[in-house]
Protein backbone atom coordinates (compact mmCIF):
# COMPACT_ATOMS: atom_id res chain seq x y z
CA UNK A 1 0.00 0.00 0.00
CA UNK A 2 1.09 3.44 -0.82
CA UNK A 3 1.43 5.61 2.17
CA UNK A 4 -1.66 7.71 2.04
CA UNK A 5 -4.32 6.82 -0.08
CA UNK A 6 -7.78 8.21 -0.88
CA UNK A 7 -11.37 6.26 -1.68
CA UNK A 8 -13.21 7.58 -4.09
CA UNK A 9 -17.27 6.23 -3.39
CA UNK A 10 -20.27 7.83 -5.27
CA UNK A 11 -23.77 7.47 -3.55
CA UNK A 12 -24.57 4.15 -5.30
CA UNK A 13 -21.40 2.41 -3.99
CA UNK A 14 -21.66 0.08 -1.01
CA UNK A 15 -20.18 2.65 1.75
CA UNK A 16 -21.49 0.37 4.42
CA UNK A 17 -19.22 -2.68 3.62
CA UNK A 18 -16.29 -0.70 2.37
CA UNK A 19 -16.01 0.96 6.18
CA UNK A 20 -16.96 -2.39 7.36
CA UNK A 21 -13.89 -3.93 5.69
CA UNK A 22 -11.67 -1.07 6.11
CA UNK A 23 -12.18 -0.89 9.98
CA UNK A 24 -11.95 -4.20 10.50
CA UNK A 25 -8.19 -4.55 8.65
CA UNK A 26 -9.65 -6.56 6.37
CA UNK A 27 -9.34 -4.23 2.88
CA UNK A 28 -5.82 -3.49 3.35
CA UNK A 29 -3.80 -6.46 4.80
CA UNK A 30 -0.63 -4.23 5.90
CA UNK A 31 -3.45 -2.58 8.29
CA UNK A 32 -4.28 -5.58 9.57
CA UNK A 33 -2.12 -5.75 12.88
CA UNK A 34 -2.30 -2.21 13.46
CA UNK A 35 -4.79 0.19 15.89
CA UNK A 36 -6.76 2.10 13.45
CA UNK A 37 -9.19 5.39 14.47
CA UNK A 38 -12.19 6.32 12.50
CA UNK A 39 -12.82 10.01 12.14
CA UNK A 40 -16.46 10.26 10.13
CA UNK A 41 -20.15 11.22 11.33
CA UNK A 42 -21.19 7.97 12.68
CA UNK A 43 -18.73 8.23 15.27
CA UNK A 44 -19.24 11.78 16.05
CA UNK A 45 -22.87 10.18 16.30
CA UNK A 46 -22.33 7.67 18.70
CA UNK A 47 -20.64 10.44 20.67
CA UNK A 48 -23.23 12.45 20.73
CA UNK A 49 -25.67 9.71 21.42
CA UNK A 50 -23.87 8.88 24.92
CA UNK A 51 -23.97 11.86 25.95
CA UNK A 52 -27.26 12.56 25.21
CA UNK A 53 -28.17 9.12 26.84
CA UNK A 54 -26.06 9.08 30.01
CA UNK A 55 -24.87 12.48 30.38
CA UNK A 56 -20.86 11.20 29.25
CA UNK A 57 -18.46 14.02 28.51
CA UNK A 58 -16.23 11.85 26.95
CA UNK A 59 -15.25 14.74 24.14
CA UNK A 60 -15.80 18.12 24.81
CA UNK A 61 -14.85 21.41 22.91
CA UNK A 62 -12.21 23.85 22.86
CA UNK A 63 -14.68 25.90 25.22
CA UNK A 64 -15.56 23.25 26.82
CA UNK A 65 -19.63 22.98 25.84
CA UNK A 66 -20.79 19.52 25.03
CA UNK A 67 -21.15 17.96 21.82
CA UNK A 68 -24.57 18.36 21.72
CA UNK A 69 -24.41 22.24 22.25
CA UNK A 70 -21.29 23.01 19.57
CA UNK A 71 -21.08 23.99 16.28
CA UNK A 72 -20.16 20.94 13.68
CA UNK A 73 -17.02 22.55 13.35
CA UNK A 74 -16.51 22.44 16.78
CA UNK A 75 -17.64 19.24 17.42
CA UNK A 76 -15.53 17.62 14.12
CA UNK A 77 -12.25 19.31 15.65
CA UNK A 78 -12.81 17.88 19.41
CA UNK A 79 -13.40 14.30 17.82
CA UNK A 80 -10.30 14.84 15.85
CA UNK A 81 -8.18 15.77 19.02
CA UNK A 82 -9.66 12.77 20.97
CA UNK A 83 -8.80 10.18 18.40
CA UNK A 84 -5.15 11.97 17.96
CA UNK A 85 -5.15 11.03 21.78
CA UNK A 86 -5.79 7.55 21.46
CA UNK A 87 -2.78 7.28 19.47
CA UNK A 88 -3.63 5.03 16.79
CA UNK A 89 -1.01 3.52 14.38
CA UNK A 90 -3.42 4.42 11.13
CA UNK A 91 -5.95 6.91 10.55
CA UNK A 92 -9.21 6.48 8.39
CA UNK A 93 -10.93 10.00 7.72
CA UNK A 94 -14.58 9.89 6.33
CA UNK A 95 -16.26 12.87 4.54
CA UNK A 96 -14.07 14.99 6.58
CA UNK A 97 -15.03 18.28 5.50
CA UNK A 98 -18.84 17.57 5.51
CA UNK A 99 -20.33 20.82 6.79
CA UNK A 100 -17.62 22.22 7.62
CA UNK A 101 -17.06 25.75 6.69
CA UNK A 102 -13.39 26.78 5.15
CA UNK A 103 -11.45 28.10 8.03
CA UNK A 104 -12.66 24.79 10.10
CA UNK A 105 -11.56 22.55 6.51
CA UNK A 106 -8.41 23.91 6.91
CA UNK A 107 -7.66 23.38 10.37
CA UNK A 108 -8.84 20.04 9.89
CA UNK A 109 -6.91 19.14 7.16
CA UNK A 110 -3.70 20.97 8.60
CA UNK A 111 -4.21 18.81 12.09
CA UNK A 112 -4.47 15.58 9.57
CA UNK A 113 -2.02 16.21 7.57
CA UNK A 114 0.54 17.10 9.99
CA UNK A 115 -0.89 13.60 11.55
CA UNK A 116 -0.14 12.03 8.17
CA UNK A 117 3.86 12.56 8.95
CA UNK A 118 3.36 9.66 11.12
CA UNK A 119 0.98 7.63 10.51
CA UNK A 120 -0.96 6.12 7.47
CA UNK A 121 -4.06 8.12 6.13
CA UNK A 122 -7.17 6.49 4.03
CA UNK A 123 -9.40 8.76 3.17
CA UNK A 124 -13.27 8.34 2.30
CA UNK A 125 -14.45 10.67 -0.30
CA UNK A 126 -17.23 11.15 -2.57
CA UNK A 127 -16.01 14.65 -3.61
CA UNK A 128 -12.75 14.88 -5.83
CA UNK A 129 -12.04 18.79 -4.56
CA UNK A 130 -11.58 17.17 -1.39
CA UNK A 131 -8.98 14.81 -1.99
CA UNK A 132 -6.22 15.87 0.60
CA UNK A 133 -3.57 16.88 -1.00
CA UNK A 134 -1.00 14.54 0.37
CA UNK A 135 -3.06 11.77 -0.74
CA UNK A 136 -0.58 9.63 -3.25
CA UNK A 137 -2.91 7.03 -4.46
CA UNK A 138 -6.94 7.16 -5.58
CA UNK A 139 -8.80 3.62 -5.80
CA UNK A 140 -12.49 2.50 -6.25
CA UNK A 141 -14.41 -0.10 -4.27
CA UNK A 142 -16.16 -2.65 -6.06
CA UNK A 143 -17.81 -4.36 -3.41
CA UNK A 144 -15.01 -6.65 -2.82
CA UNK A 145 -11.74 -5.17 -3.10
CA UNK A 146 -9.88 -1.79 -3.68
CA UNK A 147 -9.40 -1.23 -7.38
CA UNK A 148 -6.90 1.44 -8.53
CA UNK A 149 -8.10 4.47 -10.40
CA UNK A 150 -7.21 8.09 -12.15
CA UNK A 151 -8.64 11.11 -10.90
CA UNK A 152 -9.86 12.06 -14.78
CA UNK A 153 -12.15 8.62 -15.02
CA UNK A 154 -14.42 10.30 -12.58
CA UNK A 155 -16.94 12.00 -14.87
CA UNK A 156 -20.76 12.26 -14.90
CA UNK A 157 -24.15 14.02 -16.62
CA UNK A 158 -26.71 15.66 -14.86
CA UNK A 159 -29.88 17.09 -16.69
CA UNK A 160 -33.56 17.99 -16.45
CA UNK A 161 -35.12 18.32 -19.79
CA UNK A 162 -39.21 18.03 -18.73
CA UNK A 163 -40.92 21.18 -17.65
CA UNK A 164 -41.78 21.87 -13.54
CA UNK A 165 -45.27 21.24 -13.15
CA UNK A 166 -47.63 24.46 -12.39
CA UNK A 167 -49.39 25.36 -9.36
CA UNK A 168 -52.19 23.82 -8.48
CA UNK A 169 -53.47 27.28 -7.24
CA UNK A 170 -54.28 30.41 -8.90
CA UNK A 171 -52.49 32.80 -7.55
CA UNK A 172 -49.83 31.69 -5.83
CA UNK A 173 -47.95 34.31 -3.98
CA UNK A 174 -50.72 36.33 -2.68
CA UNK A 175 -47.57 38.43 -0.67
CA UNK A 176 -45.22 41.43 -1.40
CA UNK A 177 -42.69 40.26 1.05
CA UNK A 178 -41.65 36.73 2.48
CA UNK A 179 -39.42 37.60 4.71
CA UNK A 180 -38.55 40.89 6.26
CA UNK A 181 -36.30 41.60 9.36
CA UNK A 182 -35.16 44.42 10.54
CA UNK A 183 -32.22 45.04 13.47
CA UNK A 184 -32.75 41.17 14.41
CA UNK A 185 -30.90 40.31 17.79
CA UNK A 186 -30.03 36.65 19.30
CA UNK A 187 -28.43 35.38 22.18
CA UNK A 188 -28.86 31.98 23.77
CA UNK A 189 -28.03 33.15 27.67
CA UNK A 190 -24.96 35.69 27.59
CA UNK A 191 -23.81 34.96 24.34
CA UNK A 192 -24.87 36.80 21.71
CA UNK A 193 -25.20 34.60 18.13
CA UNK A 194 -27.24 37.02 16.22
CA UNK A 195 -26.80 41.53 15.85
CA UNK A 196 -28.59 43.80 13.86
CA UNK A 197 -29.47 41.34 10.85
CA UNK A 198 -31.70 42.97 8.10
CA UNK A 199 -32.62 41.22 5.60
CA UNK A 200 -35.72 41.13 3.22
CA UNK A 201 -36.63 38.43 1.09
CA UNK A 202 -39.52 38.75 -1.69
CA UNK A 203 -41.24 36.15 -3.57
CA UNK A 204 -39.13 34.27 -6.57
CA UNK A 205 -36.21 35.44 -4.70
CA UNK A 206 -33.34 32.88 -5.40
CA UNK A 207 -30.84 33.22 -1.99
CA UNK A 208 -27.62 31.28 -0.85
CA UNK A 209 -27.33 31.30 2.91
CA UNK A 210 -23.85 31.19 4.25
CA UNK A 211 -21.75 31.56 6.96
CA UNK A 212 -18.99 29.93 9.04
CA UNK A 213 -20.19 26.95 11.62
CA UNK A 214 -21.78 28.07 14.26
CA UNK A 215 -22.50 31.59 12.80
CA UNK A 216 -26.04 31.45 13.31
CA UNK A 217 -27.29 29.62 9.98
CA UNK A 218 -29.25 27.35 11.63
CA UNK A 219 -30.58 30.03 13.92
CA UNK A 220 -32.10 32.56 11.30
CA UNK A 221 -33.85 29.62 9.51
CA UNK A 222 -35.83 28.89 12.70
CA UNK A 223 -36.81 32.55 13.38
CA UNK A 224 -38.46 32.25 10.05
CA UNK A 225 -39.50 29.06 10.12
CA UNK A 226 -41.49 29.43 13.26
CA UNK A 227 -39.89 27.40 15.84
CA UNK A 228 -37.86 29.68 17.57
CA UNK A 229 -39.69 31.68 20.57
CA UNK A 230 -36.34 34.22 20.25
CA UNK A 231 -38.38 35.46 17.21
CA UNK A 232 -41.41 36.92 19.28
CA UNK A 233 -40.53 40.65 20.59
CA UNK A 234 -38.30 41.33 17.25
CA UNK A 235 -39.24 43.25 14.18
CA UNK A 236 -39.94 40.50 12.26
CA UNK A 237 -42.16 40.17 9.21
CA UNK A 238 -43.28 36.59 7.68
CA UNK A 239 -45.26 36.24 5.22
CA UNK A 240 -47.11 39.87 5.18
CA UNK A 241 -47.85 39.49 9.03
CA UNK A 242 -45.57 41.01 11.62
CA UNK A 243 -44.34 38.83 14.40
CA UNK A 244 -46.57 38.82 17.29
CA UNK A 245 -49.86 39.89 15.75
CA UNK A 246 -51.84 36.58 16.72
CA UNK A 247 -50.67 34.48 13.92
CA UNK A 248 -49.80 30.95 14.38
CA UNK A 249 -47.08 28.46 13.62
CA UNK A 250 -49.57 27.11 11.37
CA UNK A 251 -49.90 30.20 8.99
CA UNK A 252 -46.29 30.40 9.04
CA UNK A 253 -45.35 26.37 8.29
CA UNK A 254 -47.77 26.18 5.53
CA UNK A 255 -46.27 28.56 2.98
CA UNK A 256 -42.71 26.88 3.77
CA UNK A 257 -41.37 23.70 1.54
CA UNK A 258 -38.76 22.26 3.83
CA UNK A 259 -35.94 20.00 3.00
CA UNK A 260 -32.93 19.23 5.33
CA UNK A 261 -30.46 16.49 4.78
CA UNK A 262 -31.06 14.86 7.92
CA UNK A 263 -35.25 14.39 6.80
CA UNK A 264 -34.34 11.42 4.79
CA UNK A 265 -33.74 9.48 8.17
CA UNK A 266 -37.17 10.49 9.33
CA UNK A 267 -39.43 8.77 6.41
CA UNK A 268 -40.40 5.16 6.43
CA UNK A 269 -37.95 3.78 3.91
CA UNK A 270 -41.06 1.12 2.75
CA UNK A 271 -42.88 4.20 1.57
CA UNK A 272 -43.76 3.66 -1.86
CA UNK A 273 -41.89 6.93 -3.97
CA UNK A 274 -45.07 8.22 -5.96
CA UNK A 275 -46.70 8.15 -2.06
CA UNK A 276 -43.63 10.23 -0.80
CA UNK A 277 -44.22 12.66 -3.59
CA UNK A 278 -47.80 13.14 -3.34
CA UNK A 279 -47.62 13.50 0.52
CA UNK A 280 -45.86 16.28 0.34
CA UNK A 281 -49.55 18.28 0.01
CA UNK A 282 -50.89 16.84 3.24
CA UNK A 283 -47.21 17.59 5.01
CA UNK A 284 -47.28 14.70 6.33
CA UNK A 285 -44.56 11.46 6.73
CA UNK A 286 -46.62 8.47 4.81
CA UNK A 287 -49.91 9.08 2.90
CA UNK A 288 -52.84 8.59 5.01
CA UNK A 289 -55.43 10.66 2.93
CA UNK A 290 -56.98 10.10 -0.37
CA UNK A 291 -55.39 12.74 -3.01
CA UNK A 292 -57.26 14.00 -5.58
CA UNK A 293 -56.85 13.50 -9.28
CA UNK A 294 -55.45 16.82 -9.31
CA UNK A 295 -52.83 16.31 -7.16
CA UNK A 296 -51.76 12.65 -8.27
CA UNK A 297 -51.50 14.30 -11.90
CA UNK A 298 -48.79 16.93 -10.32
CA UNK A 299 -46.92 14.16 -8.64
CA UNK A 300 -46.63 12.17 -11.84
CA UNK A 301 -45.53 15.56 -13.53
CA UNK A 302 -43.02 15.69 -10.84
CA UNK A 303 -41.55 11.53 -11.35
CA UNK A 304 -41.63 12.78 -15.17
CA UNK A 305 -38.89 15.67 -14.38
CA UNK A 306 -36.55 13.27 -12.39
CA UNK A 307 -37.25 10.15 -14.64
CA UNK A 308 -38.81 8.07 -11.87
CA UNK A 309 -42.39 7.39 -13.02
CA UNK A 310 -41.61 4.12 -14.33
CA UNK A 311 -40.33 3.00 -10.89
CA UNK A 312 -42.99 5.16 -8.62
CA UNK A 313 -43.74 2.35 -6.97
CA UNK A 314 -40.86 1.11 -5.62
CA UNK A 315 -40.01 2.13 -2.13
CA UNK A 316 -38.24 5.13 -1.34
CA UNK A 317 -35.50 3.21 0.33
CA UNK A 318 -34.38 0.94 -3.03
CA UNK A 319 -33.21 4.89 -4.33
CA UNK A 320 -29.51 5.76 -4.17
CA UNK A 321 -29.01 8.56 -1.58
CA UNK A 322 -28.85 11.54 -4.44
CA UNK A 323 -32.03 10.81 -5.79
CA UNK A 324 -33.59 10.05 -2.41
CA UNK A 325 -32.92 13.72 -2.16
CA UNK A 326 -34.45 14.72 -5.44
CA UNK A 327 -37.98 12.80 -4.08
CA UNK A 328 -37.58 14.89 -0.99
CA UNK A 329 -37.17 18.29 -2.92
CA UNK A 330 -40.15 17.47 -5.39
CA UNK A 331 -42.63 16.58 -2.27
CA UNK A 332 -41.76 20.02 -0.62
CA UNK A 333 -42.05 21.58 -4.06
CA UNK A 334 -45.48 20.07 -4.69
CA UNK A 335 -47.78 22.38 -2.87
CA UNK A 336 -45.93 24.84 -4.85
CA UNK A 337 -44.94 26.73 -1.47
CA UNK A 338 -43.66 30.81 -1.80
CA UNK A 339 -40.94 29.94 0.25
CA UNK A 340 -38.44 26.98 -0.17
CA UNK A 341 -35.97 26.44 2.27
CA UNK A 342 -33.10 23.72 1.97
CA UNK A 343 -30.87 23.43 4.88
CA UNK A 344 -27.36 22.30 4.17
CA UNK A 345 -29.04 19.74 1.75
CA UNK A 346 -25.52 18.44 -0.42
CA UNK A 347 -24.45 17.05 2.52
CA UNK A 348 -22.62 13.69 1.78
CA UNK A 349 -23.64 13.87 -1.46
CA UNK A 350 -21.16 13.13 -3.98
CA UNK A 351 -20.09 15.13 -7.18
CA UNK A 352 -22.75 14.21 -9.38
CA UNK A 353 -25.32 13.72 -7.19
CA UNK A 354 -24.47 17.10 -5.80
CA UNK A 355 -24.59 18.56 -9.26
CA UNK A 356 -27.94 17.19 -10.43
CA UNK A 357 -29.39 18.31 -6.88
CA UNK A 358 -27.86 22.00 -7.65
CA UNK A 359 -29.25 21.93 -11.24
CA UNK A 360 -33.03 21.11 -9.94
CA UNK A 361 -32.80 23.78 -7.48
CA UNK A 362 -31.36 26.00 -10.73
CA UNK A 363 -34.43 24.67 -12.34
CA UNK A 364 -37.04 25.65 -9.78
CA UNK A 365 -35.65 29.20 -9.48
CA UNK A 366 -35.93 29.92 -13.00
CA UNK A 367 -39.35 28.08 -14.18
CA UNK A 368 -41.25 28.88 -10.46
CA UNK A 369 -42.59 32.02 -8.48
CA UNK A 370 -41.28 29.65 -5.27
CA UNK A 371 -38.34 31.65 -3.44
CA UNK A 372 -35.62 29.35 -2.14
CA UNK A 373 -33.06 29.81 0.73
CA UNK A 374 -30.44 27.36 0.04
CA UNK A 375 -27.85 27.43 3.45
CA UNK A 376 -24.97 25.90 2.82
CA UNK A 377 -21.11 27.05 4.52
CA UNK A 378 -19.46 26.05 0.90
CA UNK A 379 -19.88 27.55 -2.60
CA UNK A 380 -21.87 25.00 -5.07
CA UNK A 381 -19.90 25.09 -8.14
CA UNK A 382 -23.10 24.10 -9.94
CA UNK A 383 -25.58 26.71 -8.08
CA UNK A 384 -26.81 29.86 -9.33
CA UNK A 385 -28.38 31.99 -6.52
CA UNK A 386 -29.45 35.66 -7.62
CA UNK A 387 -28.17 36.60 -3.89
CA UNK A 388 -25.49 35.58 -1.35
CA UNK A 389 -26.57 36.67 2.79
CA UNK A 390 -23.56 36.01 4.49
CA UNK A 391 -22.90 35.81 8.20
CA UNK A 392 -19.98 36.98 9.54
CA UNK A 393 -19.14 36.26 13.44
CA UNK A 394 -18.12 39.03 15.71
CA UNK A 395 -17.83 39.50 19.84
CA UNK A 396 -21.20 40.98 19.75
CA UNK A 397 -22.33 37.78 17.36
CA UNK A 398 -22.66 37.25 13.57
CA UNK A 399 -23.58 40.60 11.36
CA UNK A 400 -24.96 39.67 8.16
CA UNK A 401 -25.36 41.63 4.67
CA UNK A 402 -25.57 40.85 1.35
CA UNK A 403 -22.11 39.61 -0.78
N1 LIG B 1 -30.46 26.04 22.01
C1 LIG B 1 -29.21 26.51 22.10
N2 LIG B 1 -28.67 26.80 23.30
C2 LIG B 1 -27.43 27.32 23.41
N3 LIG B 1 -26.61 27.60 22.35
C3 LIG B 1 -27.10 27.33 21.14
C4 LIG B 1 -28.41 26.77 20.93
N4 LIG B 1 -28.61 26.63 19.60
C5 LIG B 1 -27.48 27.06 19.01
N5 LIG B 1 -26.58 27.49 19.91
C6 LIG B 1 -25.24 28.06 19.63
O1 LIG B 1 -25.45 29.15 18.74
C7 LIG B 1 -24.38 29.21 17.79
C8 LIG B 1 -24.98 29.26 16.40
O2 LIG B 1 -25.53 27.99 16.10
P1 LIG B 1 -26.20 27.63 14.71
O3 LIG B 1 -26.52 26.17 14.76
O4 LIG B 1 -27.33 28.58 14.43
O5 LIG B 1 -24.99 27.91 13.69
P2 LIG B 1 -24.80 27.41 12.20
O6 LIG B 1 -24.24 28.57 11.44
O7 LIG B 1 -26.07 26.81 11.69
O8 LIG B 1 -23.68 26.29 12.40
P3 LIG B 1 -23.35 24.96 11.54
O9 LIG B 1 -22.82 25.43 10.20
O10 LIG B 1 -22.28 24.31 12.34
O11 LIG B 1 -24.59 24.15 11.46
C9 LIG B 1 -23.49 27.97 18.03
O12 LIG B 1 -22.32 28.35 18.70
C10 LIG B 1 -24.33 27.06 18.90
O13 LIG B 1 -23.48 26.35 19.79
Amino acid sequence: MQKHIAVYISNNDDKETLIERLVSGHLITELTQLKGAFFSEITLDKFINEERRHGLFDITTEKKNSLSHSSEGERKKALLQHLISQNPEYLIVDNIFGNLDTSSQQDIANTVSQLGTRIPIIQITNRKREILPFITALYRFDGETLIKTKMESLIWNSKFDAPLPASLHQEVHPYNTLVKFHNVQVSYGERPILRDICWEIKPGEFWQLMGPNGSGKSTLLTLISGDNPKAYGQDITLFDIKKGSGESVWDIKKNIGFFSADMVRGFARLDAIGNMIVSGFFDSIGLYKTPTNAQIKIAHQWLQVLSLFEVRKQAFSSLSLGHQRLVLIARAMVKSPPLLILDEPTNALDDADAALFCNLVNKIARETRTAIIFVSHRTEADLKPDFVFELTPGKQGSTGKMK
